[in-house]
């Protein structure tokens, strides 16, 4: 049973505040989330970098398997001229240019800037060489540069003759070391070599580029070259390309170029042998991704470094959805702690309130099981669901046959007020405290203090009613007595003297305005003192109380009996038809009186002197009513005691 439980939460010890426990586990969910959040993107950084690692190295045997490539192909190139310019016993140089012309070697062979032919000039032989190509048109052909040395060549066809290939005519590469190096180591294999780093004759003043040359020795037409002395003795001269490097590394890698430096070195990886660099003026990128590579190339070794940028490390799309992942997995760790530390707070708190509940629940019920006065509770229809051991004991009857029964068939006749009225009053949410006699089982009746109380349900309607039941009959008869005792003379009963002014005054009041008579009668005891003297003043008493019953026998419930004090006493009657009915009353009185009165098992015998006076004929108000009674018993006890004598 839950007695007035609504307020129980209200007072309870529950408060919304996250725990000591809750908030370590909070901080302890956010170092874990923050750990693992740094170890994760860690371990991505690393992955990362190994990725980009794998992919720069990819790209870097990439170019040089192009490199390599494009060499094999200007070698099979050169393969041909050598074929083509061995054909005859002389070189044709003419039919040389005509097939060059028509190669378009510039479209298939991306880098190449030309494809030449350098005549050997054996000693001795230079001037008639001069006049022969003098002779074919070019009139200020010479081989340059200038001055004596034992063995000459000199390009006399470089296609495409433009104007950048035409400065190099005539030039005696043979002259110049890095050159000739690669031409002997031609000539000495019998195959292709290149030369190293070295600058193109081709180059102006401006953009000025670092320049190799591919050399293949062309020997003449069925001379045995099996012997490199052989070969010395059989060469022509050679068929060439020069390479301009920056063009020659165009379109090699397929990165975009603010993702990878590419560097190319001639032999040594060092700033002298650097033939190529797609970031000149750069010193370090800062990301420390390096790969490098090596193709032998012509019998040269090129090393191909490339060295990642900034751009080139990240795939900014993947980074970032990394990087939203792991700072989703991060929050939602977090959430997650929160969440169960909100659920285990939450569980706590109602753990808590429950003992609480609990707690009060069982001192509630403690209270209502000793509880002196009766309580109760009943549904909406006012029928008893509950009633404590006091409530038992106050009707005096069982549980059983309490429960089910209306609360107000338990009042003596309904008790007063209707159960809908008081229904109606308890469901606007006020409470109700009313006085009704109660008849309990064995008959007796009890005055109640029954104090009701609505009990609602979570919407506001009122679901039945809490009833507190306390019996107030002692102190309503203490009360009744205390006002016995203020309107009447304590030893007789009769109505005190105040009271029955009152009783007069009304009397008096209801006369005028009905118009109708009344009647008073002074009544005195003759020669009371002689009982108090003769027998004792309780003797005295005795007959004072046995006159005043008798008097009251004398007279109508209506009729008032007042004592004025001593043997003085008063009667009040409201309604006479005439001043007959005033005197019958009187020798009423008068005849009880004079009975003999039994006193402690004595006889004792004494009369009585009545003033009758009459409304409106003897007096208009109390006094002079009560001085024409008075004034009328003396007359009585005048004329010889024992008698009544109406005021005149
Ligand atoms: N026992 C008793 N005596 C009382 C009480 N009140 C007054 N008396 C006595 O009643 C007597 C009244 O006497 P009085 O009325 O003076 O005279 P009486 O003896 O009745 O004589 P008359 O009135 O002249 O006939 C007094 O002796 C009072 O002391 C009382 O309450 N009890």
């Amino acid at each position: 049973m839950h007695v007035a439980d609504d307020r129980v939460a209200d007072t309870g010890p529950v408060r919304r505040r996250c725990s000591p426990g809750g908030v370590a586990l909070i901080v302890f969910a956010l170092a874990c989330a923050i750990g693992a959040a740094v170890v994760v993107w860690n371990h991505l950084a690393k992955r990362h970098h190994e990725q980009a690692f794998a992919h720069l190295a990819s790209h870097t045997a990439e170019v040089v398997l192009t490199v390599d490539e494009r060499f094999r192909a200007y070698r099979m190139l050169l393969r041909g001229g050598q074929a083509f310019l061995r054909s005859g016993d002389e070189v044709d140089l003419a039919a040389w240019r005509t097939y060059l012309q028509r190669l378009t070697f510039q479209e298939d062979y991306p880098g190449v800037q030309g494809i030449g032919f350098t005549l050997w000039i054996l000693p001795g032989q230079l001037e008639a060489h001069t006049r022969a190509m003098r002779a074919l048109g070019n009139e200020e052909y010479r081989v340059w540069p200038e001055g004596p040395r034992p063995f000459v060549s000199s390009i006399v066809v470089l296609e495409p003759a433009d104007w950048r290939n035409a400065r190099a005519v005539g030039f005696d590469m043979y002259s110049e070391p890095v050159r000739r190096e690669a031409m002997d180591r031609a000539v000495h294999s019998g195959d292709a070599a290149l030369t190293g780093k070295t600058t193109l004759v081709q180059e102006t003043e401006t953009d000025v580029q670092a320049g190799v040359l591919l050399y293949m020795p062309v020997f003449g037409d069925g001379m045995p070259t099996a012997t490199e002395v052989e070969r010395w003795i059989a060469l022509r001269g050679w068929v060439y390309m020069p390479f301009r490097m920056a063009r020659l590394m165009e379109h090699v890698l397929e990165l975009h170029p603010d993702q990878v430096r590419m560097q190319v070195f001639d032999r040594v990886e060092s700033p002298e042998s650097l033939l190529y660099d797609s970031h000149p003026g750069v010193t370090t990128t800062g990301t420390g991704l390096v790969s490098t590579g090596s193709a032998i190339l012509g019998g040269v070794e090129w090393i191909v470094r490339l060295e990642a940028l900034p751009a080139f490390e990240a795939d900014p799309d993947v980074r970032q959805a990394e990087f939203v992942s792991v700072v989703l997995v991060g929050i939602l760790l977090v959430v997650t702690a929160l969440f169960f530390s909100i659920t285990r707070e939450r569980a706590t708190q109602l753990a808590r309130t429950s003992e609480f509940l609990r707690r009060s629940e069982a001192k509630y019920s403690a209270l209502v099981n000793l509880a002196h006065d009766g309580i109760a509770a009943t549904d909406a229809d006012f029928r008893l669901t509950f009633v404590n051991p006091g409530f038992v004991q106050l009707v005096g009857l069982d549980e059983a046959k309490l429960l089910g029964r209306a609360l107000d068939e338990l009042w003596s006749e309904g008790g007063g007020e209707s159960r809908e009225r008081i229904l109606a009053h308890l469901g606007k949410g006020e409470s109700k405290r009313y006085e009704v006699r109660l008849t309990r089982d064995d008959g007796s009746q009890l005055t109640v203090l029954a104090s009701l109380a609505p009990l609602n349900d979570g919407w506001g309607r009122m679901k039945g009613v809490i009833a507190l039941l306390s019996d107030i009959s002692e102190r309503k008869e203490a009360e009744q007595r205390i006002a016995h005792m203020a309107t009447h003379d304590i030893l007789t009963g009769a109505v005190n003297r105040l009271m029955f002014g009152e009783l007069l005054a009304y009397s008096l009041a209801q006369a005028r305005r009905a118009g109708h008579q009344f009647a008073l009668l002074f009544v005195d005891l003759d020669h009371f003192k002689r009982v108090n003297d003769d027998w004792g003043h309780h003797a005295g008493d005795l007959l004072l109380c046995e006159a005043v019953r008798r008097m009251q026998g004398s007279i109508r419930s209506s009729d008032t009996l007042g004592r004025r004090g001593g043997d003085e006493f008063v009667v009040l009657l409201p309604e006479i038809g005439s001043e007959k009915d005033a005197e019958t009353v009187a020798e009423k009185i008068r005849a009880a009186i004079e009975r003999p009165f039994v006193l402690q098992g004595r006889e004792v015998c004494i009369s009585s002197s009545i003033g009758i006076a009459l409304y409106p004929e003897d007096g208009k108000d109390e006094d002079e009513l009560m001085g024409r009674a008075d004034e009328a018993m003396y007359c009585a006890k005048l004329a010889g005691r024992n008698r009544a004598c109406r005021a005149r």
